[in-house]
Parts: structure tokens; C-alpha cells; sequence
């Protein structure tokens, strides 16, 4: 499937459930590429968000890419679930697969696309051994569980090693970043690498979504490309 870099990825963690379908309309008028969906277990997270039946749901409202971000301790027995839910990608996170590379395998099984996520506190070299073997790699700029946290600075460093990582081996992958993100630094978020930008509350607590969308997206594409 192509894509136009950079993408926004809305995350429908910050929606009105009681809207759920009114709000990734709005989103669809947008015409967003891709829809986030975030699932917390309140183990490997402090907190539970929802499950495969409300990603069915979601997704029946969309076209859009469904990336859907697991976490969750042991994610492989989920997998499928989310695949058959309608799932176009699965990322799991680093610290919660001991299997890492089996994991990624499993994903790739259910005929989709896998990622990878890692912590803001977890080394960059800890996912070296996968680089070739995934689709994306996920930085979190927040430490996950909820949504309207403050972007965590260093995420910018991260993000150029993680670029330099990617063109020294060669890897194909897509880099996303995702807590934190607004109006005042996805362009430099996209400066310093980033090709997916989740946002939810910067989407969803705006009053005009299809706008806010369309100027998250804007200011993204300035940054692109703009830091070697
Ligand atoms: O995974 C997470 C939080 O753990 C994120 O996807 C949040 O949903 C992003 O929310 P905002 O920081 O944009 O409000």
C-alpha cells in the first residue's frame, strides 16, 4: 500500500465513544491515511482502553489503515484476534516480547504489516537485532497508558539515531511517533525524522476536527525532509 509522507495517524483513544462513529467521520473528511487504535491491558500499562470488538467497529467506519499499537504483556496470543478484527498492522512493544523476532513472524503470518515499539526509557540498540524484519518502529514520545501527556524532549535524539540506525542497515521501515504531539511541534517532530505522527488529543479535543487535521498535517509537511 503507498502512502504520502509524512502521515497523521489520529488516535481514537481521545474520541467520544458515545460518537465514536461521528468522530472518524470527521476524521474521514479529512481523508486521513491512517486511524490509530491503542490497546492497553492495565498490566504491561497502568490503565485498560478497549479490545478487537471496538477495533471491528472503528475500522467499519473507515478506508483508512488501521495501526493498531498492543500495549500488552504476552501480545502473541492477541495477535490473531486483531487480525481478524481488521487490523492492517500490529505493533507490539519491545519490553513486552521475550520472542521478539517470533512475534514479529506471528504478525507477518496473519498476512499484515508488523512494528515495533519502544519506551522512552529503553536503549535504541535493543531493537537493532529486528531493524530488518519490521515495517515500522514505534518511539513513544510519552511513557504509555494515557493519552494528553507532554512530549518528552530527548525524543529528538532518539529519533535521528533512529534514522542513522535505519540508514546504516540498509532497513525499509517506517519511523512513528506517538504521545504528546501538537500544533506547536509535529513540524519539528518531522524535522528530526518522523514519517507517522499519532496525535489524539490534538485531534479530537479541537472543535473543528477535519481542520485540525488538515493544519497538523500541513506544518508536518514543512518539516519533512528539512534536517539531514
Ligand atoms: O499510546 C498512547 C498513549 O499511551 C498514545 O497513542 C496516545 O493516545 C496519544 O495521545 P496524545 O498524547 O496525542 O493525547
Amino acid at each position: 500500500m503507498d502512502f504520502t509522507l509524512p502521515i497523521l495517524a489520529p488516535s481514537i483513544l481521545a474520541s467520544d465513544y458515545t460518537r465514536l462513529g461521528e468522530e472518524i467521520d470527521k476524521c474521514n473528511q479529512a481523508d486521513i491515511q491512517w486511524l490509530h487504535c491503542d490497546i492497553m491491558d492495565g498490566h504491561f500499562v497502568p490503565n485498560i482502553s478497549y479490545g478487537p470488538k471496538l477495533v471491528k467497529a472503528a475500522g467499519s467506519c473507515t478506508d483508512a489503515f488501521l495501526d493498531v499499537h498492543l500495549m500488552i504483556e504476552n501480545p502473541d496470543q492477541y495477535i490473531e484476534r486483531f487480525a481478524d478484527a481488521g487490523a492492517d498492522q500490529i505493533t507490539v512493544h519491545q519490553e513486552a516480547c521475550p520472542h521478539l523476532h517470533r512475534t514479529i513472524q506471528n504478525i507477518h503470518n496473519q498476512g499484515i504489516t508488523a512494528g515495533v515499539a519502544i519506551n522512552p526509557g529503553t536503549s535504541l540498540q535493543t531493537i537493532e537485532p529486528v531493524i530488518n524484519n519490521v515495517d515500522l518502529v514505534l518511539l513513544m514520545s510519552v511513557n504509555p497508558g494515557f493519552g494528553g501527556q507532554s512530549f518528552i524532549e530527548n525524543t529528538y535524539q532518539r529519533l535521528q539515531k533512529m534514522s542513522a540506525m535505519r540508514d546504516e542497515n540498509g532497513a525499509g521501515f517506517l519511523i512513528e511517533v506517538d504521545g504528546g504531539i501538537n500544533l506547536d511541534n509535529i513540524r519539528k517532530v518531522t524535522q528530526y525524522g518522523a514519517d507517522v505522527l499519532v496525535a489524539g488529543s490534538a485531534v479530537f479535543k479541537a472543535k473543528n476536527i477535519p481542520k485540525r487535521i488538515e493544519n497538523l498535517t500541513q506544518k508536518a509537511k514543512l518539516g519533512k525532509g528539512t534536517i539531514a
